[in-house]
């Protein structure tokens, strides 16, 4: 469903991805692994049209990917950055409501009661500021949001990060639920048993190309690509 082929891209004059090619299959879910630097975040601010293409191209859902990040995400991604990026100072009614408004609909699959089953937390804290919000609550409030977009493939950047063990248990079982229900997803990720754990597909990358792919089950069975490349 996404394709990225012999993609070259960076900030300004630092190039950063060395014609990268890889692809996330619909139903499945990719994870995205690396050390750091190794261009991961670099890859998916690309696919979002955040950073410009210099070469190669991006094929999602057989044409080639928009320019702009909201006719990407019109056509059906949704990305989760490391950052988070809710809007602190609304609430998380707001927050919610603003990606429902604009992607939902009375076909849409993704509703804010569905949602709000998924994160019975952010239920009970629908009146409060975003930035009144925990860690991993502002990430189930990024995904959230990123869910009310209706995505045919949700992308997230490190969604661990920073989290303390019993949340990333705790989204661990979100993400399987999803992924159980058909989700597509990429899933860039520096916690290794997290990322195989919930992977159909593995790709690592490495100074700006993937070096190695395969399956998780194979990936984690393979400890010399670990040591090479992960420094598990
Ligand atoms: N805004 C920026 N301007 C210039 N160089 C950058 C910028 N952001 C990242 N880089 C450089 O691009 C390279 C790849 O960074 P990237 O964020 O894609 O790595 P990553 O694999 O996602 O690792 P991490 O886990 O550290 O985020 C690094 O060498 C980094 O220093």
């Amino acid at each position: 469903m996404l394709e990225l082929n012999a993609i070259e891209s960076g900030y300004g004059e630092t190039q950063v991805l060395y014609g990268l090619s890889l692809k996330a299959q619909k139903g499945r879910v990719l994870a995205v692994l690396g050390r750091n630097g190794a261009g991961k975040s670099t890859t998916l601010k690309t696919i979002m049209g955040l950073l410009p293409l210099k070469s190669g191209d991006i094929v999602f859902d057989g044409a080639p990917i928009a320019a702009q990040p909201f006719d990407i995400a019109k056509a059906g991604i949704a990305y989760v950055p490391e950052t988070r990026d809710i809007f602190p100072s609304l609430t998380v009614r707001e927050n919610l409501d603003l990606a429902a408004k604009r992607f939902g609909g009375p076909q849409a699959e993704w509703t804010m009661e569905r949602v709000l089953d998924v994160f019975p937390r952010l239920a009970e804290r629908m009146d409060n500021g975003g930035a009144q919000l925990s860690g991993g609550e502002q990430q189930m409030l990024a995904i959230a949001r990123g869910l009310l977009m209706n995505p045919k493939l949700l992308i997230l950047d490190e969604p661990t990060e920073g989290l303390a063990p019993i949340i990333v248990k705790l989204l661990h079982d979100t993400l399987q639920e999803l992924r159980d229900g058909g989700l597509s997803m990429v899933i860039v990720e520096q916690n290794f048993g997290f990322a195989t754990s919930l992977a159909d597909d593995v790709v690592v990358v490495g100074k700006g190309q993937v070096v190695w792919s395969g399956t998780a089950a194979e990936i984690r069975g393979n400890e010399e690509v670990q040591r090479t490349w992960l420094g598990v």
